[in-house]
């Protein structure tokens, strides 16, 4: 079995502030998932604002260093003591996807440079195996290379442009897709063309994905494993169903909580008492 993510004792504290009136927050506080398996899995980080899931995003991405402890992805070592993978080859084997689309790409530059700078430095590839893996790209989130060949960000809609955003993840065929808020800027409608993207990738082409969302339902329609983060710490981690079937944490109920369901949300109101 692969042992797909593991955070062992992982610490993060930032400091703020100069000498004397320095203060310091515990993004990370000992946090220690593991997930272990043959298939390819999606594994849900939820918690409000502030509980540390961008930083422990970042911590897989190389982006922040941990002020303790290690990351495992897919049997290596990619973050914390003793981790030194080449960078290309890194890269390659993890990849993000940002919340915002608009931001990942400049408007005075077309998207596919995007994706064939990814190709080339990369991914390592040159002169046709780089359309050909445009194109497959493309095609596994359902565009046509043609279709976005020389077109600038403000030419997409949100919904395409993070489309787009999953396309270039993809050239480098990496093992873990990072995907940090990845809908939150998206038009409503369209979220779950990401999400269900999602899925289809796991199942079709094998890719695994870490998706941090403020969204519990959504982290449960596509997740297999939910951590739930509060105040940087991991304060439930388990299977996706049995989380949410039997959460354990208080806080976890309270997140379950504030989904709206079908049957508080037009539960009629009891009739106003008649007046005298
Ligand atoms: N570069 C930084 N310097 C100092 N403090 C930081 C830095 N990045 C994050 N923090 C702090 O660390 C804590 C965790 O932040 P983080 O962004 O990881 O949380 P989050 O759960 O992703 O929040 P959100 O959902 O709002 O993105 C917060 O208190 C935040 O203010």
């Amino acid at each position: 079995m692969a042992v797909i993510l593991h955070t062992e004792n992982l610490n993060k504290t930032y400091r703020l502030g100069g000498l004397g009136r320095a203060r310091h927050i515990q993004a990370l506080d000992d946090v220690n998932i593991k997930v272990e398996s043959d298939q390819p899995a999606i594994i849900a980080v939820v918690g409000e604002s502030g509980s540390g899931k961008t930083t422990l995003a970042k911590t897989l991405l190389r982006l922040v260093e941990p002020s303790s402890g290690q990351v495992t992805v897919y049997d290596r070592l990619v973050a914390g003591r003793g981790s030194k993978p080449g960078k290309r080859e890194f890269l390659g084997s993890i990849q993000p996807i940002f919340q915002n689309p608009f931001e990942a790409f400049s408007r005075y530059r077309p998207v596919d440079a995007y994706l064939e700078e990814t190709a080339t430095r990369v991914a390592g590839l040159s002169g046709r195996a780089v359309v050909d893996a445009l194109e497959h790209a493309l095609s596994a989130v359902g565009l046509d290379y043609a279709d976005v060949r020389g077109k600038y960000s403000n030419q997409f809609s949100g919904g395409e442009l993070q489309r787009i955003s999953v396309a270039r993840a993809l050239i480098p065929e990496p093992s873990l897709i990072v995907a940090d808020e990845p809908v939150s800027m998206i038009d409503a409608s369209r979220r779950m063309i990401i999400i269900n993207l999602f899925k289809r990738l796991r199942d079709e082409a094998g890719r695994s994905f870490l998706y941090i969302t403020h969204d519990l339902a959504t982290a449960y329609y596509i997740s297999d494993y939910v951590a739930v983060m509060n105040k940087g710490q991991v304060v439930e981690f388990g299977r996706a169903g049995e989380v949410m079937s039997n959460p354990q944490h208080g806080y976890t109920r309270l997140l379950l909580d504030s989904i709206p369901t079908t049957r508080s949300r037009w539960r009629p109101r009891p009739a106003a008492a008649p007046a005298h």
